[in-house]
């Protein structure tokens, strides 16, 4: 792929809708605030290191392997000041790299071991994603989406939380964790409030377990959207030879529309997909499905919005057509009100893409 294919990409408008803060920091950000806060954990204080040693720990190909580096990043996020400090950044790192829409998740309840209150915890993002958005010229906007851990039972507290800060920047609710154990129907409680809210959220779902993770989350939970639901698969069979059979659920997940908020690199690092070239998502993207390209851990993964999509091109053969597809999808998927959806697909990624693909 040419420099200027590489170029193209990057300043293509882009829309970001599964990414985790805590997954997301700079690795200068965390030497910074380790020392200033002393936090004497991390495993090296120089940057370019750290930046690698994330990068290598989560390559375990285990969930909850990777899950465990977080422990570094969430330990530097305790303050509103931090909070607001790595707010600020994802919002400008993600703008720089041409996302002009992003939902950006985090679980309220690992940030309160200095003793903040939750609600100071979702001003002080809040208040960072606005600076951040300022610094960036606004030329991104960045919604929050509140996540419950699913191996502890704080989920209707924070279902709560999005309802209550629906207004002032949280556009939704999800749970992540540990998926093999602890299936959604654990937090039913938490989904069947904010249905009756008429609130919006997704799940983490068919990512390190399969189709019955995703069968709660979408008929038992009423998830508006899957996180991962790379498994979905496993009700398709004779998948890419153009013959395929889907069974019961993945034909309703088509034809319902069901957003799959799919992260090629995080699912090598985890173990749930072999490679770019035989990732699950280009399948369902020739299948139709309602697919979506995403980061989920940027810090973790070494990896950007721009970077997932160069390495469809470079090693799944996608074309810029898939991506402004995926793209369109993306908006048409947000937690945001139609006629803010359709502003974003009309005014911003259509003429976007008609630039670049004219030029
Ligand atoms: O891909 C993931 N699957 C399940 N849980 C995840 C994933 N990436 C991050 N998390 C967890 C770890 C974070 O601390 C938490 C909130 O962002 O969400
Ligand atoms: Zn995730």
């Amino acid at each position: 792929m040419s420099e200027d294919v590489r170029t193209e990409i990057r300043q293509l408008p882009k829309a970001l809708l599964h990414d985790h803060l805590d997954g997301g920091l700079r690795p200068a950000t965390i030497v910074e605030l380790a020392e200033a806060g002393g936090y004497d954990g991390l495993p090296t204080t120089d940057a370019a290191k750290l930046g690698q040693w994330f990068r290598d720990a989560a390559d375990s190909g285990s969930l909850e392997r990777y899950l465990e580096t977080f422990d570094h990043s969430v330990a530097v996020m305790q303050t509103q000041e931090q909070l607001r400090r790595v707010a600020s950044e994802c919002a400008q790192d993600l703008a720089a790299d041409g996302v002009v829409y992003a939902e950006v998740r985090y679980a309220p309840e690992q940030h309160l071991q200095a003793g903040l209150t939750l609600e100071q915890v979702v001003e002080a993002v809040n208040a960072g994603f606005r600076a951040g958005e300022q610094a960036s010229g606004d030329r991104i906007v960045v919604r929050a989406l509140l996540t419950a851990m699913r191996h502890a039972a704080k989920s209707t507290e924070i279902a709560q939380l999005a309802v209550r800060y629906r207004n002032e920047g949280v556009a939704g609710f999800d749970i992540a964790g540990a998926e093999a154990g602890f299936p959604p129907t654990r937090h039913l409680d938490a989904f069947e409030y904010l249905q009756r809210e008429n609130a919006h959220f997704t799940i983490h779902a068919g990512e390190a377990f399969g189709l019955p993770s995703i069968w709660e989350a979408i008929q038992w939970c009423g998830a508006e959207r899957l996180g991962h639901g790379v498994r979905i698969v496993d009700d398709i069979t004779d998948i890419g030879t153009r013959a395929e059979k889907l069974g019961l659920l993945a034909a309703y997940v088509r034809d319902r529309r069901i957003p799959l908020e799919m992260c090629p690199s995080s699912n090598l690092q985890t173990g749930a997909a072999d490679s770019i070239a035989t990732h699950p998502i280009t399948h369902l993207k020739d299948l139709r499905f309602r697919i979506t390209v995403n980061t989920d851990n940027r810090l973790m993964s070494g990896t950007s919005m721009s970077r997932e999509m160069q390495l469809l091109v470079d090693e799944a053969g996608w074309t810029v057509e898939d991506l402004r597809w995926v793209t369109i999808n993306a908006i048409k998927s947000a937690f945001l009100p139609f006629d803010e959806r359709l502003a974003i697909i009309e005014d911003i990624i259509k003429p976007g893409y008609d630039a670049a693909m004219a030029g």
